[in-house]
């Protein structure tokens, strides 16, 4: 055969082709080329790909008939996010948070690797565009976004389950990191702004400064609660392998003023959790205190204030707080007391919750839904309350809340004045043994009341101020 034969074969060869295209294009309509299209790219794909040593696992965005966006793509997304942005060239920005934090992500397209005990992946994340004109009303349908995982088959084993493991705890883990915490507290039942669900729980931007730093209490105390609470929060596999829900619960008790309310916003912001504020006079009934405790998320403290307050004991502490306060005459005082008692009939009808409803939550079968979580009570009076809400198991940890020791004023000196000794420390020393001043008046005499007040003016205020306590006192 010689060459001149070879290329007329060639050429009617391809002329064959372009006829079969053009009667192709001609004649079938454009829904059937386009499966046939699609046939034909998946079986030589599906050919050459036997071919490949690569593994591929796909990820939608979106999936179900409504279009939910997927929980898999969000935390792989999430993962990306953080582990990847230093390699990857094209990233994309967006700000979070109010516009305060830039998160970066991959962009459309763009691959990077990974590294999971030595062996080597790809992500990409790819977006496509359908051509279709119609209009969609869920978010997706035309816009198609998925992230592909390209690994070697011979690391499939590997890949598969403790990779994809690893992934989702990590994503999780930085989701937890980088979200903006809460403070939640039980209302009316209302429809969720975002969500659109009936919740117990409305919510503000958790924020507050207070930290075990700026907290006034004994450095031993301190640490060793501070050492509980974080082996607490590295501790899943031991609950998991002594069979307990992971939870713990905390009872601080102690006079007013010495830093019960502040000590939960140290732990919340030491653990990073969210804080359910639970008014318990607000629940109608156990079923609610069930519901409200279903909706509540992992990473989160459980708080009822003064639970002595509570329940059949509702409204005595604020009684005796009000009484204390009115400093008018006895008939006046007759008046509040009966207002007060008016209230406590009212609230004690609205409540019907009961302590055994409340021991359920903390304790029963309820109290294992979800993980990770702290329970906190706070008391002035911790002999008003019932022994079986208070046991080891319910309450694991019980913190009496003191009045200012000396250590205790030293750390109020330094947040307060940046003094660390000063002449009059030793008087001062002398002085909080004799006497009994709570943090909270403490903190009160040191803050500087002009701008002209120096650290020497605002500590002997707190001399003068103890002196006088003193004299009361004696
Ligand atoms: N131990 C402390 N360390 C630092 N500041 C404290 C401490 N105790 C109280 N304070 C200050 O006093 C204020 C009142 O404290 P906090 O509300 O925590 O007291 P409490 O024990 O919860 O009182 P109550 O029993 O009346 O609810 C706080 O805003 C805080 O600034
Ligand atoms: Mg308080």
């Amino acid at each position: 055969m010689n060459t001149n034969h070879l290329f007329i074969k060639f050429g009617s060869f391809l002329a064959s082709i372009m006829f079969v295209k053009a009667m192709y294009e001609q004649y079938l309509p454009y829904r059937w080329r386009n499966s046939i299209s699609s046939i034909l790219y998946r079986y030589i794909y599906q050919f050459l790909s036997s071919f490949s040593p690569y593994h591929h696992i796909t990820f939608e965005e979106f999936t179900g008939e409504r279009f939910n966006r997927s929980e898999a793509f969000t935390i792989i997304e999430t993962y990306l996010s953080e582990k990847t942005s230093e390699k990857a060239r094209r990233l994309k920005g967006n700000f979070v948070k109010d516009g305060k934090d830039l998160v970066l992500g991959l962009a459309d397209n763009e691959e990077v690797i990974d590294e999971y005990e030595g062996v080597k992946v790809w992500w990409k994340c790819r977006r496509s565009v359908s051509r279709s004109q119609s209009i969609n009303i869920y978010p997706g349908s035309n816009d198609k976004r998925n992230f592909k995982l390209t690994f070697h088959s011979r690391y499939r084993d590997l890949i598969t389950k403790s990779y994809m493991t690893y992934i989702l705890e990590e994503g999780k883990a930085i989701t937890t990191r980088k979200r903006q915490r809460k403070l939640f507290t039980n209302v009316k039942e209302q429809k969720g702004a975002t969500s659109g669900r009936w919740t117990l729980w409305s919510h503000v931007e958790f924020k507050h400064p207070a930290t075990f730093d700026t907290l006034g209490m004994a450095e031993a105390k301190k640490n060793y609660i501070m050492n509980d609470l974080v082996r607490f929060s590295n501790s899943k596999d031991y609950y998991d392998k002594i069979g307990k829900p992971w939870k713990r619960g905390y009872l601080l008790y102690g006079p007013p003023g010495t830093g019960k309310s502040t000590m939960i916003v140290a732990i919340a912001n030491l653990l990073e959790y969210d804080i359910y504020d639970l008014e318990l006079t607000m629940v109608a009934d156990n079923t609610q205190l069930r519901r409200l405790l279903i909706e509540t998320s992992n990473k989160s403290i459980i708080v009822i204030e003064d639970i002595d307050c509570s329940l059949d004991l509702t409204g005595q502490r604020s009684s005796m707080k009000e009484e204390k306060k009115v400093k008018t005459s006895e008939d006046e005082k007759d008046k509040v007391k009966k207002v007060l008692k008016d209230r406590e009939q009212v609230e004690s009808k609205k409540s019907q919750v009961t302590l055994s409803g409340l021991l359920n939550m903390i304790d029963g079968i309820w109290s294992a839904v979800g993980e990770e979580r702290l329970i906190i009570f706070t008391t002035n009076y911790i002999e008003k309350l019932d022994q079986a809400l208070i046991r080891r198991g319910r309450m694991d940890v019980h913190i009496e809340l003191l009045y200012c020791c000396f250590e205790s004023f030293k750390v109020l000196a330094n947040n307060y004045l940046d003094v660390k000794s000063h002449p009059l420390f030793e008087t001062i020393k002398g002085l909080l043994e004799e006497t009994k001043m709570n943090p909270a008046d403490v903190a009160e005499n040191l803050m500087p009341k002009s701008l002209e007040l120096d650290v020497d003016d605002c500590l002997e205020n707190l001399v003068k101020a103890l002196e006088k306590v003193k004299l009361d006192y004696q």
